[in-house]
């Protein structure tokens, strides 16, 4: 096999000689891209998506909604202004191969939108994938009325068997492990023969608030969900079969991507201004506001976008992230910068994500002379002086960043394949630098 030098060689990661002041334009955001990207595709109508996420989980999304005879076209918006796709839906037919990747959006989302599609559907990807949790999504769908080959072990990789439609109906699915099984089956349910119903099990239930964006943008589309919390049982979702609108959605900044420049300013006492931050999001970098601000920033919502502003000092925080799990290695890394200990919590289900996250954290920081142990469901932190090295990223664009957040503050840290980024924000270095005058 020959190794992409891309992959293998070292980044020096910029350490920053003073406070940063930077604007930093965001991408926009891979949850809503992708979510965006099946839900126009299950329209009755075309639709645009304005300012999508160009990168590799969306691409990849992209590519695979073409293979199954979805027009995703480039263009411009309506008003003839911004760069868009123009999503103009199918019937959706196999036989077809979708590549996964390592993106979850992908490998959950599809599967109940193959159900959909009239022939075979075989899902594959990186080796990744075949260990990451998919059996919510497979046992869900056969009761459903699904045909699946899989491996036995209810994970990649895959054939759905898609007969043109599915009944849909009720289902079980404990999602501690992953919150996208309830997403997933929410997304395709308007276009169920019954709709569908989706009991959760589990004892946790991890990223709630993408569980709301899932619910925030069928909506928005036409759909009728029920939720817990719109009066209905406590860990029951219901949507109802129905046509989906095609809209013109334009996306927002990816805010957990804007979580490695927040930091930045954290940690070197400057100030960045992240344009478009909105007003009020389902996303979960939202909680950044509160999290990075109780570790020592401060923040202000104004016409310019959000400005946030270190103050020089940096605290470690006592912080249940179940929630916004996929803040935690930006977190992590700034916790290791601080002036006091930190325990992250709720995260169990991260050592499930594109690496396990609470192993690889705790290596890679102690590798450059931290202190961070692992516990039942998170991260204990306590800060120590740190030394350069070679930060592992394991293809894991999280692991990237945080890696990254450290060398500010910490000379001749040097991040292996920080090419890794692209799953979510291929313009990293390139941004990083730039906020760093360079
Ligand atoms: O639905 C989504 O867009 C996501 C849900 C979360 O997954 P988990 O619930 O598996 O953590 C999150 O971590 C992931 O980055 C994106
Ligand atoms: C967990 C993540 O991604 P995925 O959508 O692949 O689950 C993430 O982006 O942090």
């Amino acid at each position: 096999m020959t190794l992409n030098p891309a992959h293998t060689a070292h980044w020096p990661a910029p350490h920053a000689s003073g406070a940063v002041d930077a604007t930093v334009h965001v991408p926009g955001s891979k949850s809503v891209t992708n979510r965006a990207l099946v839900l126009a595709a299950l329209a009755s109508e075309p639709g645009w998506l304005r300012r999508p996420l160009r990168s590799r989980d969306t691409l990849l999304m992209a590519g695979a909604l073409r293979e199954l005879g979805v027009g995703i076209e480039e263009g411009v918006g309506p008003d003839g202004s911004g760069e868009c796709w123009r999503v103009i839906p199918a019937a959706l037919h196999g036989p077809a191969t979708i590549d996964v990747g390592n993106a979850g959006t992908v490998m959950r989302f599809l599967p109940p939108v193959a159900a959909l599609a009239d022939g075979p559907v075989r899902f594959d990807g990186d080796p990744r994938s075949y260990e990451r949790p998919l059996h919510g999504v497979i046992d869900a769908l056969r009761v459903l009325g699904a045909r699946i080959d899989d491996d036995s072990r209810g994970a990649l990789p895959l054939t759905v068997h898609g007969a043109g439609g599915i009944d849909g109906g009720t289902v079980r699915v404990d999602a501690s492990s992953s919150s996208q099984f309830v997403s997933a089956l929410l997304l395709s349910g308007p276009r169920y023969n019954q709709g569908v119903e989706v009991r959760h099990t589990g004892s946790t239930l991890p990223s709630m608030p993408h569980i709301r964006m899932t619910v925030d943008m069928l909506r928005a589309v036409g759909a009728q969900v029920d939720t817990p919390e719109s009066g209905g049982e406590p860990n029951v979702w219901r949507v109802t079969a129905g046509a989906l609108l095609g809209r013109d959605l334009t996306v927002e900044p990816d805010l957990s991507n804007a979580q490695p420049f927040l930091a930045a300013a954290l940690v070197t006492g400057g100030r960045v201004v992240i344009p478009d931050w909105p007003a009020r999001t389902t996303q979960p970098g939202d909680r950044l506001r509160e999290i990075f601000t109780e570790m020592g920033g401060s923040c202000e919502l104004t016409d310019r976008g959000l400005v946030f502003t270190g103050s020089g000092a940096v605290h470690g925080i006592d912080v249940d992230l179940g929630e916004v799990g996929e803040l935690t290695p930006g977190i992590a890394a700034v916790a290791a910068l601080a002036d006091s200990p930190s325990t992250l919590r709720g995260v169990a289900h991260l050592r499930l994500h594109e690496t396990d996250r609470l192993a690889a954290l705790t290596k890679e920081i102690n590798e450059l002379g931290g202190d961070v142990t692992e516990t039942a469901d998170g991260l204990h932190i306590r800060p120590r002086p740190l030394h350069g090295g070679v930060f592992h990223t394991y293809e894991d664009h999280r692991m990237a960043t945080a890696g990254a957040i450290i060398g500010l503050a910490v000379q001749d840290v040097e991040i292996e394949n920080v090419a890794t980024t692209a799953k979510t924000l291929p313009d990293f270095p390139h941004l990083w630098a730039g906020m760093l005058g360079a």
